[in-house]
């Protein structure tokens, strides 16, 4: 029998079904609204999600992680699809559509129908229909639209690309990549097999490897670490006896390379809950520091020490690969603000060291301001530059700038999948 033909004002009325739950879009949608409405950085929505499963938080990683790395660029390619401003929510998720037609081969039906059902799902029923059409359009003439933009330039912020000068563009290159897993090794230990070694030992794994399903992880042979992050304490170069205070120590892995050869480390640490990662991270490693939670502007060893290792909070841009909401999330005054508690912490060094004892300063920074200008800032207060030679600098040649700092960025090595960038000095207590 066939149903009355009741007129449409007269249905009772039915609620559209709710589209299926999905995890990963629901947090990588939260992540960029996160990052883009209220600069809040990654880690932290990702800390606050109540999404458990792993995979659903690695997929949302990614998928954030991609849009922020490309978010210039597929912004630009938006815009002539666009009649008027979405709302930032909207424009984060067609950001996310974007990304999955372009950078991650996601079949375009399921790329337009997951954030068609994401804006429903999120009080956003209005904007589905506006999804649809532009996001089928990017799926047809996705690469007439990408003609001619410039990615490199349009995926750094303005304020960045001017303070990196002539190095702005091979810095960008470097950007567009993920990460590489590095490990540094213990001492005479061997390297699982399958690895890239590195001109300064380091080994490289590809993007993706799972360095807890590596051999030897368990029994402490090695530990993550970018292969300019290993640098700073190889340059240091301490001796074992040598007593050698690390500040700013968490997670360790700078106060693991010291300790692995037999050096007097004290690691100290203002944050408590990091200082417990760092006691778990030498425990793996069976190796013994002493800890000290503490402010390392305030606290002074018992006797001056032969050497600090000063690897200062800074903006973190040499990490950008890794952390590519950093891009959007810090501003100039951030780094401003930076730079005086660098000196400051460059100052406390000064009091702890015996005359003629060592500062190894280095931040993970491409940012001038917290990199060369605190070097220059320190010599006019009594230390002496010690600059890092050729031979100490053999393995990366390329790193060592004419004032003899060690300076890395995410351009350089790129034919073997680039690296973090890094600045380092040798400073001398006169
Ligand atoms: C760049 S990370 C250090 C990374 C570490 N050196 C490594 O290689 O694993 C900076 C660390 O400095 C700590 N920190 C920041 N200000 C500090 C202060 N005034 N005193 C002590 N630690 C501080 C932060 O909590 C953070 O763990």
């Amino acid at each position: 029998m066939s149903k009355p033909n009741t007129p449409a004002r007269h249905r009772p009325h039915r609620p559209a079904p709710r589209p299926d739950a999905d995890p990963t879009r629901d947090l990588a949608f939260d992540i960029l609204c996160g990052v883009v409405e209220h600069r809040r950085m990654l880690e932290t929505t990702l800390d606050r999600s109540t999404v458990a499963d792993a995979r659903d938080r690695a997929s949302a990683h990614r998928l954030a992680a991609t849009v922020l790395r490309h978010m210039g660029s597929l912004t630009e390619l938006l815009q002539p699809l666009l009649r008027r401003e979405p709302p930032a929510p909207v424009r984060c998720a067609l950001l996310m559509g974007v990304a999955q037609l372009r950078l991650l081969a996601t079949p375009p039906h399921a790329a337009v129908g997951t954030i068609v059902a994401l804006l429903r799902r999120r009080g956003l029923a209005p904007f589905a229909g506006l999804a649809n059409a532009v996001l089928r359009r990017v799926a047809r003439e996705g690469d007439t639209l990408a003609d001619g933009l410039d990615d490199a330039r349009l995926d750094v912020p303005p304020w960045l690309w001017s303070a990196w000068g002539d190095r702005a563009r091979s810095i960008a290159a470097g950007l567009h990549r993920e990460a590489p897993l590095d490990l540094t090794m213990r001492p005479g230990a061997e390297a699982p097999a399958g690895g890239e070694v590195l001109p300064n030992g380091s080994i490289r794994f590809p993007v993706g490897t799972r360095v807890t399903e590596l051999p030897g992880f368990e029994s402490g042979q090695f530990w993550v670490q970018d292969v300019a992050a290993s640098m700073p304490a190889r340059l240091l170069n301490a001796q074992p006896g040598w007593s050698v205070v690390d500040l700013c120590a968490a997670p360790g892995g700078k106060t693991a390379q010291m300790a692995v050869s037999d050096v007097r480390v004290t690691a100290v640490e203002r944050d408590a809950a990091r200082i417990v990662r760092l006691q778990e991270n030498l425990a793996r490693l069976n190796v013994e520091a002493e800890c000290v939670t503490a402010d390392a502007t305030t606290w002074r060893p018992a006797v001056p020490v032969d050497a600090v290792l000063l690897d200062a909070p800074c903006s973190a841009t040499g990490t950008l690969r890794r952390h590519p909401d950093v891009l959007w999330v810090k501003r100039p005054r951030d780094v401003t603000a930076l730079a005086e508690g660098q000196d400051r912490l460059i100052d406390a060094a000064y009091e702890m060291l015996r005359p003629d004892g060592i500062l190894l300063y280095a931040v993970c920074s491409l940012q001038d301001e917290e990199g060369p200008q605190r070097i220059q800032a320190a010599l006019k207060k009594g230390w002496r530059l010690d600059p890092f030679t050729p031979d100490e600098l053999a393995a990366m040649p390329m790193a060592r700038t004419p004032e003899g700092y060690f300076r890395t960025h995410p351009g350089m090595w790129l034919e073997r999948g680039g690296m973090d960038g890094f600045f380092a000095a040798r400073l001398r207590r006169v």
